[in-house]
């Protein structure tokens, strides 16, 4: 299905038509739940991941034989700026790499059996630096979205998404600041690994993009035009397209999880088919995570990106899907109840 969509109000649109949870597969995951071997609530959060992603994928018998990790790169106007540790020829050597089979990524969707895709967004056009103009313009934004809509397989039972963009922790920064509220420096981190100058160099750059596109700041969808970047549209785009074909989805550190936040702020519930992979140690994602009212399954200190945390978060899922859907109830094991 390619996109059905052709602007940011058709986006809109597609957003608040999403389906939801299945609620009679998601009443009967927890049924199942209750009667499998093991004391009442034994299995901790493992036991409320397997019926949320029976609910989504609407059985009480959840699987994940199919997962799908996309990785998308974008190149970004503000790396002038001084915003990263890293020159920005790094963003297409990396997806050299990715093609390679030489990232972390590749090793880590290879360890967790999933497959993986990776779509570079016109890496030769930086998106515009949005302390001088609206990264993207209407029809730019709306491509990168299309992209990370038609990436998804329909034949998919979980999708990942990650990212590849040098400079790409400012725009995740300036979305979360616009989104949430307060300056740069509340949400800046040290990315790639910049200095003391360099994180105060960012805050002051998300500051003088919020300023410049203040007047827009209350619509999510033109915050992502003007201070995101096309692999975070693109991000955006398959998490709603996963949420169409009702696929569940783990997000990754903080610049996925800000793009993420784009949708939740379109329309409230939008992410209720998300749940957070892993907490990043860039500095503001756990308070992104708590605007968000996601509790990260891992807490590893990475700070990658590539869709990393949510590709090992995928064994976690992975073993509450083998619990839920593979073990015995008290009465096909002949086990005494409580
Ligand atoms: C070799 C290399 C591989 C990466 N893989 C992900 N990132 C991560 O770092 C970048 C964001 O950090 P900043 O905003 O400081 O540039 C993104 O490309 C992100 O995916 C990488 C960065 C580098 C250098
Ligand atoms: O959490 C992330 O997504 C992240 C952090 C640092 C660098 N790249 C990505």
């Amino acid at each position: 299905m390619t996109a059905s969509f052709a602007s940011l109000s058709e986006f809109r649109a597609v957003l608040q038509a999403m389906p939801m949870v299945d609620a009679a597969a998601l009443a009967g995951a927890a049924a199942r739940n209750g009667q499998l071997t093991k004391p009442p609530g034994a299995l901790g959060r493992l036991e409320d991941l397997a019926i949320w992603a029976g609910g989504w994928q609407g059985t009480d018998k959840p699987h994940c034989d199919r997962p799908q990790v996309i990785v998308f790169a974008g190149n970004h106007g503000v790396v002038a700026q001084g915003v990263s540790a890293f020159p920005a020829e790094v963003t297409v050597q990396m997806v050299g790499n990715f093609h390679a089979g030489g990232a972390a990524i590749n090793q880590l969707s290879k360890a967790f059996g999933a497959s993986m895709s990776v779509h570079a967004l016109e890496l030769d056009r930086p998106t515009a630096d949005f302390t001088r103009g609206a990264a993207m313009d209407e029809a730019e934004v709306v491509a990168a979205l299309a992209t990370g809509w038609n990436a998804v397989d329909a034949g998919a039972d979980l999708v990942v998404v990650g990212e590849m963009g040098i400079g790409n922790t400012t725009p995740a920064a300036a979305l979360a600041a616009a989104l949430f509220g307060g300056g740069g420096a509340s949400w800046v981190g040290r990315g790639t690994g910049v200095d003391d100058a360099g994180l105060a160099r960012k805050a002051r750059v998300v500051d003088a993009g919020l300023a410049l596109h203040a007047a827009v700041l209350g619509d999510a969808l033109e915050v992502m035009r003007c201070l995101g970047g096309r692999e975070l549209a693109a991000m955006a785009g398959a998490i709603a397209r996963a949420r169409a074909l009702r696929i569940p989805v783990i997000l990754d550190g903080f610049i996925c999880t800000a793009s993420a936040a784009v949708l939740e702020k379109t329309v409230a519930g939008a992410l209720d088919h998300c749940v957070a992979g892993h907490l990043s140690a860039e500095g503001a994602h756990g308070k992104l995570l708590s605007a968000l009212g996601k509790e990260p399954l891992l807490n590893l200190g990475l700070r990658l990106g590539e869709g990393s945390g949510a590709a090992l978060a995928i064994g976690v899922l992975k073993g509450a899907i083998a619990c839920h859907s593979g073990m015995a109830t008290f009465a096909e094991a002949g086990v005494s109840g409580a």
